[in-house]
């Protein structure tokens, strides 16, 4: 972490009012206590021995929660929900957790669901509201994708986005999205504070990928892990039942290698996982192929775990990008399921090669309970900010606490698989594969190299 980064949570202004929800301020009553603006959670946990600086706000994170005294007097409330970008399985679950956070605990009756992301507030696309209560969200978190559509583009239009949030007299907007979302959301919040519009604007982090910086994990990896360990336990089968079996599954990961790196890690079956964080070359003595080739020598089967963002600095000849910005990447799962069957195919050697691609199947899929919990949990302490005025502020999971994070921290940097980390070290002892498949370095050794007593049972 970069110790010059200021976690200080902006807010509205004084909050005047006594909040509704009628918990504690004392321990020991059996009653849950409001939380106060000077509970923190540590954000970097490893301990080096030694003097130690003293503590300061650019190592401690706000803790999230209730507050006694709140900035919104909940009967003149309107709160907008806004989901943008791609799916993520747990968005209906965030947005019920939202609205009956909004109604039940605060009596707050307003609550307008924003349809197709931020360009539901902006006219040129059709201005599309929907009216949200406990009614309309009750059974929603059954279902995979948002109730509220969502959609790529239009954020950067923030003066029409900002004009129909006045117009809608909205007074707090929570945006669940990703990196590309929250960035829309700190322009708003600072559209807003131009104006001198008193709007709570909250971030909920969205990415399947599971690569937002700073929190432990985003809602919905869970699921996707889940889903994915599926498809590549399908793949094994497929691969494991024929001549020279080739199993290959496409994750989705445009910037990082979380899904398939965890997928490999779980289901034990994945030979070679393949991310955008670790380069490799496909032909060559130490090549992927070159040791496809050997694997299926030893075992008649194989299966390959590939992120879709992986080798994206080679395939992409012509930079071409979607509506908000990001690239257009080239299906590099086709692409190796090409490579593989040409290679084999000159050699005159028979597979039997599987590609699946379960990307959209995955990103869709209703949420696992575990990150039911989650989402229950960060759309409850979204709700708590706002009501309370803070703004400019993403909620997180850190340490296993929920605090806020300023936007501005929370967009500077995206995680990524560290190729030196332990949880790389540890998939490539899933997997046995070459540490580096790359032909300018030396032929590295496997993890294990001959000693593992795994490989003869996958
Ligand atoms: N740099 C930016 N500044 C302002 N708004 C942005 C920016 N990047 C993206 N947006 C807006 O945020 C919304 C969602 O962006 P995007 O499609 O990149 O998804 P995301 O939130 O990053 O989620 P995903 O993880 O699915 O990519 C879109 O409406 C887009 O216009
Ligand atoms: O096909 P779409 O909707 O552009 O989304 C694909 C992208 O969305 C993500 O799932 C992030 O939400 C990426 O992994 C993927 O590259
Ligand atoms: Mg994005």
């Amino acid at each position: 972490m970069s110790a010059k980064i200021d976690f200080s949570v902006e807010e509205l202004g004084k909050r005047g009012v006594k909040s509704p929800i009628k918990l504690s301020k004392v321990h020991g009553d059996f009653i849950a206590n409001y939380v106060t603006d000077n509970e923190f959670v540590l954000y970097n946990v490893d301990v080096v021995l030694g003097d130690q600086p003293p503590i300061d706000r650019t190592q401690v994170f706000e803790a999230a929660g209730p507050r006694e005294m709140i900035y919104f007097s909940p009967q003149h409330v309107h709160a907008g929900i806004v989901t943008c970008g791609g799916l993520c399985p747990g968005l209906n679950d965030v947005i019920r957790a939202i609205v009956r956070c909004l109604w039940f605990r605060y009596g707050v009756r307003r609550i307008s669901g924003i349809r197709y992301g931020y360009k539901g507030l902006i006219p040129e696309y059709g201005f599309n509201t929907k009216e949200l209560d406990p009614e309309v969200v009750d059974d929603i978190h059954k279902i995979g994708g948002t109730i509220l559509g969502s959609a790529r583009g239009g954020g950067k239009q923030v003066t029409e986005i900002v004009d129909s949030m006045e117009r809608l007299n909205l007074n707090m907007l929570f945006a669940i999205g990703g990196d590309g979302t929250q960035r829309g959301a700190l322009d708003i919040a600072e559209e807003v504070g131009r104006r001198n519009l008193k709007i709570a604007v909250i971030g909920i982090p969205k990415t399947v990928d599971n690569d937002f910086s700073f929190i432990q994990r985003s809602f919905g990896f869970d699921t996707a892990v889940n889903k994915a360990v599926e498809v590549v336990t399908a793949a094994h089968m497929e691969a494991h039942s024929q001549i020279n079996g080739i199993g290959l599954v496409k994750l989705m990961g445009r910037e990082s290698g979380f899904i398939a790196a965890h997928t490999a890690l779980a289901s034990h079956e994945v030979n070679f996982v393949l991310i955008p964080e670790v380069p490799f070359d496909i032909k060559g003595p130490n090549g992927l192929l070159h040791h496809l080739e050997e694997r299926l020598q030893r075992r008649s089967h194989a299966v390959i775990v590939v992120a879709e963002g992986a080798m994206q600095d080679k395939l992409v000849k012509e930079v071409k990008t979607d509506e908000s910005g990001n690239l257009k990447m080239v299906d590099v799962g086709r692409y190796l399921r090409d490579q593989i069957q040409e290679h084999f195919d000159r050699k005159k050697i028979e597979i039997n090669l599987k590609y699946i691609d379960p990307s959209y199947m995955i990103r869709s899929a209703p949420a696992v309970p575990v990150d039911s919990i989650y989402c229950e949990r960060l759309g409850n302490a979204a709700v708590h900010a706002a009501m309370a005025g803070k703004t400019k502020t993403i909620i997180g999971l850190i340490n296993n606490e929920f605090v806020h994070i300023p936007m501005k921290a929370a967009v500077s940097q995206r995680n990524h698989v560290d190729p030196e980390g332990n949880l790389w070290r540890d998939t490539l002892d899933a997997t046995n594969q070459p540490i580096l498949m790359e032909n300018k370095n030396p032929q590295g050794p496997t993890v294990s190299e001959g000693t593992d007593p795994l490989e003869l049972s996958r």
